[in-house]
């Protein structure tokens, strides 16, 4: 069995839970309250800017020059295609340039990003990738299966979030690492294989909890 598959069936019921939460549900079917989009828009921009630093970690620890172009491509991409995704989307929702600025991370996003920020800068390039495949993957899942729904990718408002991360150029970014950890995972020993597997499965409940925090709008519990 590759890496890769024992690392889906370790989280499958967490991906599970992902596609029937009321965010992502309520984005499939269009129901879903712009206020509480208008505010994921905002945490995963403020989430984004520190995943594409991932990506530049990546770079600097990849052996070999096609893994380090690939990583370059990766943050170019989340720079300037995915962010644009939600440059375009912040226009339509009224929010502006200088409210993206000043956005503060709720303690989801505070904790996510460090986390993985943290096990970039620390580990093996293994556990870099464990940590950012979640993202990836997670997405892409997400989107295909709200693709299937009629009607979602013509959603007005939500149609283009589908659009893309359903789409076949995010779907070979993330296939790409997928192919990754597998590589970098074979002929580990297995105390390394389960530390990469902890991270994994960390990220994905990280991916889980960052729905939760948008449909709750959860920024600190007190005011100060
Ligand atoms: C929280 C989160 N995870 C993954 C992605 C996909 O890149 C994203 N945009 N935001």
């Amino acid at each position: 069995m590759k890496f890769s598959q024992r690392l889906y069936a370790k989280v499958l019921p967490i991906w599970n839970r992902n596609h029937t939460h009321p965010f992502v549900l309520q984005m499939g079917d269009g129901t879903l309250e712009k206020e509480k989009f208008r505010f994921y828009m905002i945490q995963d921009y403020i989430y984004l800017i520190e995943y594409a630093k991932v990506f530049a970690l990546g770079a600097v620890k990849a052996t070999d020059l096609e893994t380090m172009g690939k990583f370059a491509a990766l943050l170019h991409s989340t720079l300037n295609e995915e962010m644009e995704l939600h440059r375009q989307y912040a226009k339509r929702f009224d929010i502006s340039v200088e409210e993206l600025e000043i956005a503060k991370p709720s303690p989801t996003t505070l904790a996510y990003t460090h986390y993985m920020l943290h096990v970039s800068q620390n580990g093996t390039l293994a556990e870099l990738v464990s940590a950012l495949l979640p993202c990836m993957w997670s997405y892409w899942e997400i989107g295909k299966e709200l693709n299937q729904r009629k009607g979602a990718s013509d959603n007005e408002f939500y149609g283009e979030w589908i659009s893309m991360y359903a789409s076949d150029e995010f779907g070979q970014l993330a296939t790409w690492c997928i192919d990754l950890i597998d590589q970098l995972a074979e002929g580990k020993p297995e105390s390394e294989l389960e530390k990469l597997e902890d991270i994994f499965l960390n990220t994905t409940r990280f991916e889980y909890m960052f729905w939760d925090m948008a449909y709750q709008e959860a920024m600190w519990p007190t005011d100060e």
